[in-house]
């Protein structure tokens, strides 16, 4: 089965897309908010980043979530995965250097498939100003953009600029999808 991460920095659309994509593919959708503990979430809300020793428990979560649903489902997960060891726990690919639960051979042979929202700051701050009833400060983003590590190969990847609107967004991952590898769509 195939899983396709939806990531980039806080306000830059991951949820948005993420479930709109999940929607239109008639795949299950996971969003990574829903699995921070109470801890992490009130950090955050206090205006503090989390450290990796916030995200890897978080990470090591999300990690079985999809190894158990990739067995039977295709996934479109949103998750910040801001640096390439956080994307190697969650897919397994490498890891574990910092995570010493997650066991090299435990996820079923499938190629993730990264979709990296990419945007100004600016911009990101102002659509971060507007979302209301969410637990992160928009005074964190700097942190995030600090955070975030490029993707590269071997990561398979593509980059899209949040500029355009949701729609056109996930209709150019759709078609990306069908270009990069036919058989993701089956
Ligand atoms: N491409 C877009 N164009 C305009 N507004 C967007 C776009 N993507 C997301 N938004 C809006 O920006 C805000 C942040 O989006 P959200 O999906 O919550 O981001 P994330 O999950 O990455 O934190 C939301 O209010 C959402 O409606
Ligand atoms: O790794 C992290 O620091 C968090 O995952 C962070 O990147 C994420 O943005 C928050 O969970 C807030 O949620 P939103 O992405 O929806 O703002």
């Amino acid at each position: 089965m195939v899983l396709v991460v939806v990531m980039g920095v806080s306000g830059s659309g991951k949820s948005t897309v993420g479930s709109l994509l999940a929607k239109k593919l008639g795949w299950k959708f996971y969003d990574a908010d829903d699995y921070h503990s109470d801890g992490n979430k009130l950090k955050m809300a206090k205006g503090i980043p989390l450290t990796d020793q916030d995200r890897i428990p978080w990470l090591g979560e999300l990690h079985k979530i999809i190894r158990e649903g990739l067995s039977s489902e295709n996934i479109v997960l949103a998750c910040s995965a801001l640096k390439r060891v956080y994307r190697d726990i969650l897919t397994n690919e490498e890891s574990t250097a910092l995570s010493q639960e997650v066991k090299k051979d435990e996820m079923p042979p499938s190629r993730p498939f990264f979709v990296h929202l990419d945007g100004s700051m600016e911009l990101i701050l102002q659509r971060l100003e507007k979302r209301k009833g969410h637990f992160m400060p928009s005074a964190l983003l700097q942190s995030q953009f600090d955070t975030l590590e490029p993707l590269s190969a071997p990561e398979h990847f593509i980059i899209i600029n949040v500029e355009k609107n949701v729609l056109d967004i996930v209709s150019e991952i759709e078609r990306m999808l069908v270009k990069s590898n036919l058989e993701y769509l089956q």
